[in-house]
């Protein structure tokens, strides 16, 4: 069973003080600390996203579908997605194109104001 993590625990882990690189796409929780040096697309931009969300990075970033099979080697488990009150008005939904299955993914249930 996949293990849950909230993004509280995944900031903590933002490779500071010999901490490793953790990042969350598409609500999986990544350990990209051994892929770091090895990015393609550099270690700093990675680092950028360190203990953070990269969702929207990676996916405008244009990754080939080898990319997103490399995201597996990985995955450590999975986001708790934050509680969000829908019952507050004007919310919208965030919509936004997976660079992986190239379907327009809902990426945040609502965003409120
Ligand atoms: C674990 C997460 C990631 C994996 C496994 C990954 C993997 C890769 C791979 C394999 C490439 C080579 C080109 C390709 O096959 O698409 C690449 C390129 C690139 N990546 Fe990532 N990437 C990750 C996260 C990110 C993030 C968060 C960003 C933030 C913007 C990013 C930005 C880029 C860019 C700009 C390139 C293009 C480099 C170039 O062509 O010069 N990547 N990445």
């Amino acid at each position: 069973m996949s293990i849950a993590y909230t993004s509280q625990e995944v900031a903590v882990n933002n490779g500071q003080d010999g901490k490793p690189v953790w990042m969350i796409i598409k609500g999986k929780v990544y350990d990209v600390t051994p892929f770091i040096n090895s990015h393609p697309g550099g270690s700093e931009l990675l680092m950028e996203y360190a203990g953070k969300d990269a969702t929207k990075a990676f996916n405008r970033a244009g990754h080939s579908a080898d990319a997103c099979k490399d995201l597996k080697n990985y995955e450590i488990g999975e986001l708790i997605p934050n509680k969000v009150d829908t019952s507050v008005q004007n919310c919208k939904k965030i919509e936004e194109m997976d660079a992986c299955t190239k379907q327009k993914k809902r990426i945040k249930l609502f965003f409120c104001f």
